[in-house]
């Protein structure tokens, strides 16, 4: 049975980014320092691009050593390379693409554009984790979505539930765009530190949920841990459902 998660609550959007940021940054330091590199998963949509954005403005961002840093998506749109639709381009375009990360190091999940399906994408991927995934991730950084869905694991879905994988294709998204690549839950938990970035009041009830163990069907979000922490950061809005 994991911990009970974390929970931290910052007063605004922008303090809630800004804050995460700042504990990213020394994450990513020492790890770095305890092992000689640093895996983190970054996400898409709102949060996943504000958390860039704030980290790439960080006044110590030159404290850490680029160089060791791999970066990977917990999901991607399956849409072609520099799609603006894309995580990876939103978080390029959010200070990511400043940062001096190492190519090679910036794992992009393959798009229309190089593989004939997402399915044919998420084995790629796959492929890419195990042969550089170091094993773990020493973060995995997440957005939650109003419906409890995290990476592209969505409720009621039966990609979410796929197991004994490390990718699934996912297709009929109820989020747009329809057809995606995420990393399952077993991947997701393959991080030392699962860290769910939420804000607004639209994500009150999936906080509510995600944090008191509500059934998976229901919301994935309450069942992905980090082998080490889970913390749940939050923006009062997005706090308001919380005893
Ligand atoms: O591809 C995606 O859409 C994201 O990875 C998705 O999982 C996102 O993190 C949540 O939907 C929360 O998005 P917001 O932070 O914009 O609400």
């Amino acid at each position: 049975m994991s911990a009970a998660p974390d929970v931290v609550v910052h007063p605004t959007k922008q303090a809630l980014a800004d804050a995460a940021a700042a504990r990213l940054l020394v994450a990513l330091v020492d790890a770095v320092a305890d092992r000689g590199v640093a895996h983190v998963s970054m996400t898409g949509g709102s949060m996943g691009s504000e958390i860039v954005r704030s980290l790439a403005a960080q006044p110590a961002v030159d404290a850490l050593d680029w160089d060791r840093v791999h970066v990977w998506w917990g999901d991607e749109r399956y849409l072609p390379a520099g799609d603006q639709d894309r995580n990876d381009t939103q978080n390029d375009e959010a200070g990511l693409a400043r940062l001096p990360l190492r190519p090679e190091h910036v794992h992009r999940v393959p798009g229309p554009d190089t593989t004939a399906s997402a399915e044919e994408a998420a084995a790629a991927y796959a492929g890419t984790l195990r042969a550089e995934g170091g094993g773990a991730f020493d973060v995995m950084v997440l957005g939650v979505g109003p419906d409890g869905h995290v990476a592209s694991l969505f409720p009621h879905h039966t990609a979410a539930a796929t197991t004994g994988a490390l990718t699934v294709a996912v297709h009929d998204s109820p989020k747009p765009p329809p057809d995606r690549v995420s990393l399952t839950v077993e991947c997701l938990e393959r991080s030392r530190e699962v860290w769910f970035l939420v804000a607004g009041s639209d994500k009150a009830d999936a906080v509510r949920r995600g944090t008191t163990g509500s059934p998976f069907a229901e919301t994935p979000a309450a069942h992905v841990h980090g082998t080490e922490r889970t913390v749940w950061l939050l923006d009062r809005d997005a706090a308001t459902d919380l005893g």
